[in-house]
């Protein structure tokens, strides 16, 4: 049977037939209403600790792609903000669209970016990733929104890779990235608890979601469309609209960490 993905057959609107969770009471993306989310002064500040000397490698996963890292140590973690504990960065991936005025999972007010960057953490207080994934606080996901401006030089590097994966299941090297430089200059943030955006879809992720965008030029974005979902010798179809659209928030509350 053919895997889930973002299109006419088999995008967000058929992935419930596989993954019942879809329509379960905590699912992500949504849209944050700032003037509904309640300043919370009890909410700590981000502190993201990251070495540049975990990443491992860069992934074409036939959805996005990803920059991996080694999380076999404490050596990139995620502590304070809404959390308690301690989480290791995995990976980090974007979403994007076909054209600027679309590709950002959640939206503000109902706009949305043109790329979200999440980077995904999980709890140590599980053995590994697959256990957390499946526990209600076994993961937590920065998510930071671009934002159409002048070209990004720490993304750039990012981006120079991407030759190099073109097709799905290609990945490479990428070693001594540093992922706080694609951290914007406030880590004022929205939180909710919400889910994995793709299937499986699990209620397992403390979203945190930054106010502040970073930026991101047009030829960049560009570079990011050059990707493709298709593996090498398939019909090519490019990587874009690879966004699961706002979803129901059910009663969730929505906290600011800023007024
Ligand atoms: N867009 S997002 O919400 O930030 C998001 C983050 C991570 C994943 C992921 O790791 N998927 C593969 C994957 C799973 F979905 C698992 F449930 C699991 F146990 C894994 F080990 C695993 F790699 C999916 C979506
Ligand atoms: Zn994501």
């Amino acid at each position: 049977s053919h895997g889930w993905g973002y299109g006419p057959t088999n995008g967000p609107d058929k992935w419930g037939e596989d993954f019942p969770v879809a329509n379960g009471p905590r699912q992500s993306p949504i849209n944050i209403v700032p003037k509904e989310a309640q300043y919370d002064s009890s909410l700590k500040a981000l502190k993201l600790k990251y070495d540049p000397s975990n990443s491992k490698g860069i992934l074409n996963n036939g959805h996005s792609f990803q920059v991996d890292f080694v999380d076999d140590t404490d050596s990139s973690t995620l502590t304070g903000g809404p959390i308690s504990g301690t989480y290791r960065l995995k990976q980090f991936h974007f979403h994007w669209g076909a054209s600027d005025d679309r590709g950002s999972e959640h939206t503000v007010n109902g706009i949305k970016f043109p790329c979200e960057l999440h980077l995904v953490h999980w709890n140590t207080k599980y053995p590994n990733f697959g256990e957390a994934a499946s526990q209600p606080d076994g993961l937590a996901v920065v998510g930071v929104f671009l934002k159409i401006g002048a070209a990004n030089p720490r993304l750039q590097k990012v981006l120079d890779a991407l030759d190099a994966i073109k097709t799905k299941g290609k990945q490479t090297t990428f070693t001594n990235f540093d992922a706080k430089t694609l951290l914007p200059p406030s880590l004022d943030y929205w939180t909710y608890d919400g889910s994995l955006t793709t299937p499986p879809l699990l209620e397992s992720v403390t979203w945190i979601v930054l106010k502040e965008p970073i930026s991101v030029s047009s030829v960049q974005m560009a570079k990011f469309r050059s990707l493709l979902f298709t593996g090498e010798g398939e019909a090519p179809c490019c990587m874009a609209d690879n966004y699961r659209p706002p979803q129901p928030l059910k009663g969730r509350q929505v906290r600011a960490s800023f007024k």
